[in-house]
């Protein structure tokens, strides 16, 4: 017997992306009546977003395929301030070139996983510079100011942390709440938007949302946040040892998506199965319940469908046999990542710069400590010499392969001369 009435609630609820509301009960009766509208917003700090970032777009389709309508929101207004919330530091500005830049780049994500366009449960997407940028600094303070006390803001986390920790606030963060309150204002006037979705470090600017609605318009809006995600062994979502897994193709490839879902711990099997896929509960539990070896099943089901999702079947069936090749029969893996590489024949080039090209490494110290630590490969050889240099012997197959550990691997080709 499911606890709730609505397709909506209830499928939140029952795949874990619940941690914290405002009125379940309310939201569950709303998206009895009729379609929904919901938001999450995205700043565009960067040129892609990450896996953390996929449970709240995932969250975007769960909401459209039970009848309901998302709003996609870049924060090209938002991100001009920088949301202190869940950050020790403040943020580097970023150019309005980068910004739209990064906007644009951030978007191409959402195309996979939710249908966007003018029907009446497609996803729009808006960018609160609209009308952020529209409200002068006088009559922002008059029109939106009375509503907030200075008391109030500084117990919300966002501010509180940095205070506790005698780290820096500057003014310009401190508005940011402000300005996410005031686009789910925005958009409850504009589109009916009735629910704003987030992950945890999120809630204080939510709920600022849900009452400054309160306040002004009398209406009632609500608020819905997921954990932050963790691995079983409490690694943020999104950042691994060795980078961030993101989820643009240009940044991280399909393989190494693939591979990274391969990876999961035992324990995180089942809870990604419901977060990042739409393999239905009762399949999920028999996968969960799979146990020693046979989880392996279930982890290459899980890549194989998280993958589908993000980059399409066909990426997701080449990610799988390029891995097979690799690793049961000890290839060289033609889907491997790939760079390309001048100057073999003067000798000149580092092994160790080739590593850092590749992406298996940010930096050459990185490399270096995995050198110390017996980690590097070169063409499944240990190498131990970090000031050694590629050499045409070494390329086997057209490409010398470069390995960290024994999941992370890439091929670097001399390019034709
Ligand atoms: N590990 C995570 N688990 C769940 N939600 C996450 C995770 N990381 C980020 N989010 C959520 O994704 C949404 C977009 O966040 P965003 O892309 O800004 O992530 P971020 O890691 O906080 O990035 P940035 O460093 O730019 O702030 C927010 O609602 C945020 O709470
Ligand atoms: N503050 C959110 C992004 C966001 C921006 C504007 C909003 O109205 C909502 C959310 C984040 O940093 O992830």
């Amino acid at each position: 017997m499911s606890e709730y009435k609505s397709d909506l609630v209830n499928t939140l609820v029952e795949r874990g992306y619940h941690f914290q509301s405002t009125n379940l009960d309310g939201l569950d009766e709303a998206a009895m009546k009729g379609i929904v509208t919901g938001y999450i917003g995205f700043d565009a700090t960067g040129a892609s977003l990450h896996v953390g970032s996929l449970v709240q777009i995932m969250m975007l389709r769960r909401m459209q395929q039970a009848g309901h309508k998302p709003i996609i929101l870049m924060g090209g207004g938002t991100t001009k301030i920088g949301d202190p919330s869940g950050k020790d530091k403040t943020r580097s500005m970023l150019t309005h070139e980068q910004i739209q830049a990064n906007k644009t780049s951030i978007l191409t994500a959402f195309d996979a996983l939710v249908k966007i366009g003018d029907g009446p449960t497609d996803a729009i997407v808006v960018d609160n510079d609209e009308w952020l940028s529209q409200y002068g600094y006088i009559e922002f303070l008059r029109l939106f100011g009375p509503h907030f006390t200075i008391n109030r803001m500084l117990t919300f986390d966002s501010v509180k942390l940095r205070l506790d920790r005698e780290q820096p606030l500057t003014f310009l963060e401190f508005n940011y709440m402000l300005l996410q309150a005031v686009d789910f204002l925005e958009l409850l006037r504009r589109h009916s938007c009735t629910l704003q979705l987030g992950g945890a470090d999120q809630w204080g600017n939510i709920i600022n949302g849900v009452e400054l609605c309160r306040r002004v318009d009398q209406r009632e809006v609500f608020g819905f946040t997921t954990e932050l995600i963790t691995t079983s062994s409490g690694t943020k979502m999104g950042k691994t040892a060795e980078g961030a897994v993101w989820l643009n193709a240009d940044q991280l490839s399909a393989y190494e998506y693939w591979q990274f879902w391969r990876n999961t711990e035992d324990a995180d099997v089942g809870k990604f199965l419901r977060l990042f896929t739409d393999v239905p509960m009762a399949e999920i539990a028999a996968l969960e319940a799979l146990e020693g070896a046979d989880i392996n099943t279930a982890k290459i089901r899980l890549a194989n469908e998280a993958t589908s999702l993000m980059h399409g079947a066909a990426a997701a069936r080449e990610a799988e046999q390029t891995a097979q090749q690799t690793f049961a029969q000890g290839g060289a893996g033609a889907g491997l990542p790939t760079i390309e590489f001048t100057g073999l024949e003067s000798g000149e080039v580092s092994l160790v710069s080739l590593f850092v090209e590749a992406g298996l490494a940010a930096s050459n110290g990185e490399v270096r400590r995995h050198i110390k630590a017996g980690a590097a490969k070169v063409n499944g050889e240990t190498l131990t010499d970090p000031m050694a240099m590629a050499r045409a012997d070494m390329v086997q197959d057209g490409a010398i392969k470069l390995s960290i550990g024994k999941k992370r691997h890439a091929l670097a080709k001399p390019a034709a001369v």
